[in-house]
């Protein structure tokens, strides 16, 4: 029996890391002559911390490099949180498999208060995300929305410094690192209206390399792959890139899907809600008919807007 070698692109973070050692364990579960290596590098997203991530443009920032080097034949596949995969794939590339998704709504991280109801009157929340600053501000518009970047442990030692009153990030990312006591309240997605893909983890490897397909396939949740492609559709509709005010989040119950999607203004000042309900076999359909549905309310004008003030 010939040992397999398969080589994980990852980045450094400590949830990315995570992320790719999650996926080194289920590989050599499922497949006792497979090896698995982690190839750690660093992305411009890791780079450049200092600048409002939705300034810094671009669209996969955290994926560019991972990618190249799947197509240099230096790693064999990456891994990566869906929410920051972006809609199109290089040619040579596609995302081969959707694991199950973990906890997918945002959390309320605090050491002072309690759950977000509680926020005293112009309370400074962190958040580095325009969905999350978007449906706080719409919710509370007497909150300062304060930017926060870094990976999760930075984002904590921020809080910690007494930076921020509190902060809002994904619950999945806190649990995966073994940190589920800093939540103090899992958002529901009526109060804040999740990412596409939060929560889930993707792999993309090289779109002719079989003999990896087949051993990723164990890997997939068929149920999750059917949420994140109606939430994506819905996103790749409307031209949203990672940072954008728009949530999406899709729930199954047998056969039925449902879709639930937001398009708001940055100051809150404005938010479009809509949802959708249909077979699962018609996910991404759905998707695209509730973008269009939020595009003839108005989302075409709001993100418009958006994307002027970005550049
Ligand atoms: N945008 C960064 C990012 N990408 C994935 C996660 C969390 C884990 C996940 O959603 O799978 C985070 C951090 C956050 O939003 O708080």
């Amino acid at each position: 029996m010939t040992t397999k070698l398969v080589r994980i692109a990852t980045r450094k973070s400590a949830l990315a890391l995570w992320q790719a050692e999650y996926v080194k364990a289920q590989l050599e579960h499922f497949h006792s002559d497979v090896k698995v290596e982690l190839v750690p590098m660093t992305t411009k997203g890791d780079i450049i911390l200092d600048t409002p991530l939705a300034k810094v443009g671009g669209k996969g920032l955290f994926v560019k490099e991972l990618e190249v080097a799947m197509l240099e034949d230096r790693a064999d596949i990456a891994v990566h949180s869906m929410k920051d995969v972006p809609v199109e794939f290089p040619q040579g590339l596609g995302l081969e498999v959707i694991c199950p998704r973990e906890d997918p709504r945002d959390a309320f991280v605090s050491n002072t208060i309690k759950c977000f109801a509680d926020l005293p009157q112009g309370a400074i929340v962190g958040t580095s995300s325009l969905r999350r600053q978007c449906q706080i501000k719409a919710l509370r518009p007497d909150l300062v929305v304060r930017d926060l970047r870094g990976n999760v442990n930075t984002r904590l030692a921020k809080l910690d410094k007494g930076e921020y009153d509190a902060i809002i990030l994904a619950a999945a990312g806190l649990i995966r690192l073994a940190m589920p006591e800093r939540i103090k309240e899992y958002i529901a997605p009526e109060v804040i209206l999740p990412a596409n893909g939060q929560g889930a983890v993707g792999i993309e490897c090289r779109t002719d390399d079989a003999t990896i397909k087949a051993l990723l396939a164990p890997l997939e949740c068929k149920t999750t792959r059917m949420r994140v492609l109606a939430e994506r559709a819905m996103n790749r509709a409307l031209e949203g890139g990672c940072q954008v005010p728009i949530g999406s989040y899709a729930e199954i119950n047998g056969q039925d899907i449902h879709l639930r999607g937001l398009v708001g203004a940055i100051d809150g000042s404005e938010i479009l809600r809509n949802e959708i309900s249909g077979n699962t076999a018609d996910a991404e359909t759905l998707g695209f008919k509730l973008a269009e549905q939020l595009l003839a309310q108005g989302a075409d004008r709001i993100l418009k807007s958006v994307y002027e003030a970005q550049d």
